[in-house]
């Protein structure tokens, strides 16, 4: 996949002929996934180039700030899902006034058509674009018919188990400690990625040693909590026991942190850059009245941890 991060770099290196999905494609969840198989199908079908207009931000962080949320994921991480749908171009441009101030009709003209040579445009349900999101599919379609491009809206997808698959959907299944049903809509684990960096020293005193996520990390963090998940380092995957917490029997004022306890591993983890899948929620936090309640607590979560990522089988020793 070859991803531009300004509309200008077209300049340099022309895209034509192509079969375009525009959106914000967050969390890249089924919804987003239905949008990018048929830009796939459409694109190979009358050999196109399949390109994704996307922006870096979420559009709402300059228009409205106060309603903006979290995203899912990071620009990173979403470009390399997009590149593992099988898209040939991603135009992840930044949403800035520039971009926000071209009108409905001038962004059809010159940059789909006049920059991307765009034969077909494929866009999710309620789309929206142009300066105040004037334009629609009616707009798209009323100017297709002049300048020979067709649009196809993809509906969402509603899954019987499911219901209608949306990142606010995966926001709020996550922020109820339901991470099976998050999993389930986005397709792939709940991740977040980060450089392993210190902590309080404390972990391997109680026995628990955890790998610390600290800098800027990627992805959408889960509620404070235990969860039983992934920790892959160097491209080898380990079971973790996971807190999201500011560890409030030892520090209650503290930020609150990823950190995972890798099960079966002894290593140096500082400075390595690890991703973290969580896959079930366990509990919340608790401030403990000691370590040994602490302690005797996590153990019980890796014994959980290793019976769920072993598909529910519990073992003796832990
Ligand atoms: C599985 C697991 C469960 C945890 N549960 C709690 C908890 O309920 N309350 C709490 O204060 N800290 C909890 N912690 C965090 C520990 O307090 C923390 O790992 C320890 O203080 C070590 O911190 P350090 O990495 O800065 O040395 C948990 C950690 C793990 C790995
Ligand atoms: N099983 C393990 N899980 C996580 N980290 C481990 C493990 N074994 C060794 N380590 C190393 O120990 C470090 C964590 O030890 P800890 O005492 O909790 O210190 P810190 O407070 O700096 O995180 C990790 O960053 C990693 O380098």
């Amino acid at each position: 996949m070859r991803t531009f991060t300004a509309l200008d770099d077209l300049a340099d290196e022309p895209v034509r002929g192509t079969a375009v999905a525009i959106g914000k494609f967050d969390g890249v969840h089924l919804g987003h996934q239905a949008i990018l198989t048929r830009l796939r199908d459409i694109a190979a079908a009358e050999q196109l180039e399949s390109v994704v207009f996307t922006f870096r931000e979420n559009p709402l962080r300059l228009l409205r700030p106060d309603r903006c949320p979290e995203p899912l994921m990071s620009p990173d991480q979403r470009e390399t899902a997009l590149a593992e749908a099988g898209v040939d171009v991603c135009l992840m441009v930044p949403f800035d006034e520039r971009l926000s101030s071209i009108p409905a009709e001038a962004f059809v003209r010159d940059i789909l058509v006049g920059r991307l040579g765009t034969r077909h445009v494929i866009v999710g349900p309620d789309f929206r674009f142009g300066h105040r999101g004037v334009g629609d599919v009616a707009l798209l379609q009323r100017m297709g018919e002049e300048l020979d491009y067709t649009v196809e809206e993809v509906s969402f997808v509603v899954d019987d188990d499911l219901g209608r698959v949306s990142s606010t959907r995966v926001r709020e299944a996550i922020g109820q400690g339901d991470i099976e049903l998050a999993t389930r809509m986005l397709g792939r684990p709940v991740a977040v990625r980060g450089d392993v960096v210190h902590g309080d020293a404390r972990g391997r005193e109680l026995g628990f040693p955890t790998a610390n996520l600290g800098g800027a990390v990627e992805g959408f963090v889960p509620n404070d909590g235990v969860y039983a998940g992934w920790a892959i380092v160097d491209g080898v995957r380990r079971m973790a026991a996971i807190s999201v917490g500011s560890n409030p029997t030892f520090t209650p004022e503290a930020q609150s942190r990823v950190e995972a306890y890798l099960l079966d591993y002894s290593g140096d983890l500082y400075g390595a850059r690890i991703t973290i899948e969580f896959v079930h929620r366990i509990r919340g936090t608790y401030t403990f009245s000691g370590i040994d309640a602490l302690v005797e607590r996590m153990h019980d979560d890796v014994r959980e941890t290793r019976a769920m990522l072993n598909g529910g089988i519990l073992r003796d020793e832990c």
